[in-house]
């Protein structure tokens, strides 16, 4: 990352870091501010930041120095594939000794930097994000903001925007509204260029709604294209009254897939709707139409698999959720693009998108509770995503199925086994 203070660097590496791990690409991000807190102590004043003040240049080179070390580190012995270096290095010799040390490593680097000049997101960022790090933890928010309005200007005195015309770097002018990009080479980079020119901050929520229950559903079945049962048609009826009462009159997309369900769902909506094939439900090949049950018995050894690593195991002739996550990032990158939007999917479509937004690991993925006749509003803050969910009260049955337990998620609560289950806060 590459910026002067407050413009957001933080949050574009967490994202980032959040997509590409979402699509199993293992990556992190080494924050050089926590390295300087863990040496140099979290209350250093805007003095210590003073390009004057060699004490305190000294410094944070080391806190710099201590970062890079662990993250090389964890290249070579934790196999990284993406690391993401969140500091500053805004100056033209700190960026050369960040490169020099990668290449010796074989490391490709791309620079990203953040610019902005609207001193309304700045400010907005302190006092948002800034004032309530560690660094002023127990201070007067005004004494905090000017501290760090100091701080800002410390950098801007030595701040050198990068032009270094052989860095592959991109650089977002105010949130992307321009972009520039250098040498960018390959796949991963090219991936990471266009999600950041997809970013954007205006304020925004995003609803998930299953189809309301089908004829499939009732029968315990899987897949299939049935159309929706009585109690279904019923949520369909109430749904419209219920989006406005979340929503009131702000303008918003319905995204569907292309199966019965999910459009039968959409179709009292009076807003402009769009399938998606990519929204299509887990597609479970030869066990399509059958339940749990007669999957249990026909093929004893796939449904154990299944239970054994639900994310990775892939249906006979059908896809697994890893499938599904990766014909699902188109569907992220437009959602990233998009302002409102209510989605009407299926359970293992809806999880995986869930997943990506409270980043959530893969191996609890699979058995993320989302029910039946069930809202859920997701409204992205800066680091992470407020939910809400609104129950309708049309009873439907219970699809899903819990972990199975294993000794590992076995644990003694006051005296007595439990089990541990690790979703269900994520289903209040
Ligand atoms: O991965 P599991 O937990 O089996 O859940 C996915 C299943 O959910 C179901 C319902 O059981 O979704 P849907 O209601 O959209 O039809 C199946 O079609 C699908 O195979």
């Amino acid at each position: 990352m590459v910026g002067l203070p407050a413009r957001g660097k933080t949050y574009i590496a967490q994202k980032v870091c959040r997509y590409l791990q979402w699509l199993s690409i293992s990556t992190r991000v080494f924050n050089v501010g926590n390295y300087r807190r863990k040496l140099h102590g979290a209350h250093q004043m805007h003095s210590f930041f003073d390009p004057n003040n060699e004490a305190g240049e000294i410094a944070r080179k080391e806190a710099a120095a201590e970062a890079l070390k662990d993250m090389l580190r964890w290249f070579e012995d934790e196999n990284g594939t993406v690391a993401i270096f969140d500091a500053t290095n805004s100056t033209r010799d700190r960026r050369s000794f960040l490169l020099d040390n990668c290449k010796k490593h074989d490391i490709l680097v791309m620079f990203i930097e953040s610019v902005c000049q609207d001193e309304n997101l700045i400010l907005q960022n302190i006092m948002e994000v800034k004032l309530s790090s560690p660094d002023y933890k127990d201070m007067d928010p005004e004494k905090a903001a000017e501290d760090f309005r100091a701080r800002i200007s410390h950098y801007e005195d030595a701040y050198e925007t990068i032009t270094e015309s052989d860095y592959t770097y991109i650089k977002l002018i105010n949130v992307g509204s321009q972009v520039v990009i250098n040498m960018i080479q390959g796949y991963l980079q090219s991936r990471v260029v266009y999600y950041l020119m997809n970013l954007h901050i205006l304020p925004r929520s995003i609803f998930f709604s299953r189809h309301g229950e089908s004829i499939f559903n009732l029968m315990g079945k899987i897949g299939g294209d049935s159309d929706l049962s009585p109690r279904g048609r019923k949520y369909a009826n109430e749904l419209p009254k219920l989006i406005h009462k979340h929503l009131g009159d702000q303008p918003l997309t319905v995204w569907t897939s292309t199966m019965r369900r999910t459009i039968q769902t959409a179709e009292q909506l009076p807003y402009p709707k769009l399938q998606w094939k990519a929204l299509d439900e887990l597609d479970a090949g030869v066990c399509d139409g059958m339940t749990y049950e007669e999957i249990e018995k026909k093929y004893p050894e796939d449904y154990a698999n299944r239970d054994e690593d639900k994310f990775n195991y892939r249906y006979r002739g059908g896809e697994s959720y890893r499938d599904v996550v990766l014909r699902l990032e188109p569907v992220i990158m437009e959602l990233e693009r998009q302002q409102n939007i209510l989605i009407i999917g299926h359970q293992a479509i809806l999880r995986c998108i869930y997943a990506y937004f409270h980043n959530l690991p893969h191996d609890d993925l699979p058995y993320i509770k989302v029910p039946l006749h069930t809202i859920i509003k997701l409204t992205p803050k800066a680091y992470e995503c407020t939910e809400f969910r609104y129950k309708v009260d049309i009873d439907a049955v219970d699809t899903h199925r819990p972990k199975p337990q294993t000794k590992s998620a076995k644990h003694v609560v006051n005296g007595k086994s439990s089990v541990s289950n690790p979703l269900t806060n994520v289903s209040s």
